[in-house]
């Protein structure tokens, strides 16, 4: 079976994107397709898949897989990618469209035209803070800001958000520094995140401007995280770091992002998203 891709990134968190108006994949496959794609040396290679598909309640679907074939709810660089997907191939017939992904529907605004689109803008909608949504071991509707964490002999100061993803965002004093490879892999499957969690380190260099690490769930280091990085600006607002309504330059390990979190509860978010790759996958 030949399979139609396009290989696409947002900031180099790269996905295989699969148009599913063209091609039927099998449901029981998509998981092990999602590993096949991404292995580098027997595949493509890539953070993970992102199907296009047909959608009831939006003009267009996103659903997300990561690397280790686990299925995320949402992608902020996938929304982004799929935004430029969608309008370049005249998918949708507007600059402003919506799209389902598992996390519900958002807005996408794209920056371009047919021939080029450059960048997008994604309303994120509201994050959720209670520890039922993220979800999150203890009272359930309590929120978790710059709490006690223990893990590997070590308490960290935690900040959970959920973006219709989980999303653990601890501040550092040196980006360079940050435990990404020791905690990122531990922390990311700790019980008290029940359906595990995106593990994000942050150093705050001034009020509207951030680095930012992440280890994904199902997907370990990137480049770049989306979703992650609109946690982490919500994170630094809750913990007073940073302003509501200010545009916060997030500075990821591929490039930066524009997110701000607005006084009516959106957070929105704007970067680049980039097509580097089409053609046919050989599917035995
Ligand atoms: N890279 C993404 C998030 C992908 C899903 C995530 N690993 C999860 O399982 O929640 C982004 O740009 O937001």
């Amino acid at each position: 079976m030949r399979i139609p891709f396009t290989k696409m990134h947002g900031l180099g968190n790269s996905y295989i994107y699969i148009n599913l108006f063209n091609v039927t994949l099998k449901e029981e496959e998509l998981s092990d397709l999602a590993k096949e794609l991404s292995n580098p040396n027997t595949g493509i290679g890539s953070d993970g898949m992102i199907l296009i598909t047909p959608s009831q309640s939006s003009d267009v679907g996103m659903r997300i897989f990561n690397k280790d074939g686990s299925e995320g709810k949402t992608c902020g660089n996938g929304l982004r990618c799929v935004a430029k997907y969608v309008f370049e191939n005249e998918m949708v017939k507007t600059s402003i469209f919506q799209i389902e992904t598992k996390a519900g529907n958002v807005t996408a605004e794209v920056h371009g035209t047919t021939d080029y689109v450059e960048s997008v803008t994604v309303d994120m909608g509201v994050p959720h803070l209670e520890r039922q949504s993220i979800p999150m071991q203890g009272p359930a509707s309590d929120s978790v800001i710059s709490e006690p964490f223990d893990v590997n002999g070590d308490t960290l100061q935690l900040t959970a958000v959920s973006m219709g993803n989980p999303h653990a965002v601890m501040f550092v004093d040196d980006i360079n520094q940050a435990p990404l490879y020791e905690l990122g892999p531990v922390m990311t499957k700790d019980s008290r995140f029940s359906e595990g969690v995106n593990v994000e380190f942050v150093e705050i260099i001034n009020k509207t401007e951030m680095h930012f690490r992440v280890w994904e769930r199902g997907s370990g280091v990137t480049q770049a995280c989306g979703t992650g990085a609109c946690a982490a600006t919500v994170a630094a607002i809750l913990n007073e770091y940073a302003e509501r309504d200010q545009l916060i330059t997030v500075h990821l390990a591929g490039g930066d992002l524009f997110i701000k979190w607005s006084s009516d509860g959106h957070v929105w978010m704007t970067g680049a998203a980039v097509t580097t790759v089409e053609g046919y996958y050989n599917k035995d």
